[in-house]
C-alpha cells in the first residue's frame, strides 16, 4: 500500500521538524489502514521505528507498508518512508494481532465490521 504524507505544524518536534511521536503515529495508521484494506481487524502489538534523517515540515513523503508474513493470529509488517529524491528517511515493522471485533466494543464505540 502506498500513501502520500505531507506533516505539518500541528506534528512539530524541534523548529520545522516533525515529533517523533507524530511520526510513528502515522506509520502506526498507515499499517491500521493496510490490515483494513485486507479485511483483517488487528491491534498493534508491538512497533518499532527507525528514523534515519529528520522528517521536515512541508514535505511530501511516500510511506510504503505491506505485510512481510503471517503466523497464525499474527501479522508481521514493515513500512518505509521516503523522500521525493528517493532517500529512506524513516522505517517501521510492526506485529499486529487479529482480534474479534469485541475487542473494539471494550472502548465503547461503535465497532463497525471492518471490510476489504
Ligand atoms: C473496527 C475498526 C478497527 C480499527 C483498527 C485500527 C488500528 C490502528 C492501530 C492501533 O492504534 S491499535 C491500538 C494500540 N494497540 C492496542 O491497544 C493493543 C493492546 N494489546 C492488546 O489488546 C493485547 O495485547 C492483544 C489483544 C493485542 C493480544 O493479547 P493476547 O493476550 O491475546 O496475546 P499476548 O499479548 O500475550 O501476545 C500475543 C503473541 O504475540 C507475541 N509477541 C508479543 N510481542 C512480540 C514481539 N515483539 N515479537 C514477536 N512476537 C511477539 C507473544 O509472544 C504472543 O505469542 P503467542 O500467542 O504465540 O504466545
Amino acid at each position: 500500500m502506498r500513501a502520500r504524507h505531507v506533516f505539518d505544524e500541528r506534528h512539530v518536534g524541534a523548529p520545522g521538524i516533525a515529533h517523533g511521536g507524530a511520526v510513528a503515529t502515522v506509520l502506526d495508521d498507515l499499517f491500521g489502514f493496510l490490515l483494513y484494506l485486507i479485511g483483517e481487524p488487528a491491534v498493534t502489538r508491538h512497533l518499532e521505528v527507525g528514523y534515519r534523517s529528520p522528517v521536515l515540515l512541508g514535505t511530501p513523503y511516500l510511506l510504503e507498508a505491506g505485510v512481510q508474513r503471517r503466523e497464525g493470529r499474527k501479522l508481521f509488517v514493515r513500512a518505509q518512508g521516503t523522500d521525493e529524491g528517493g532517500a529512506a528517511v524513516v522505517e517501521a515493522s510492526a506485529l499486529f494481532l487479529v482480534v474479534g471485533l469485541e475487542h473494539f466494543a471494550r472502548g465503547g464505540g461503535d465497532a463497525a465490521p471492518v471490510a476489504p
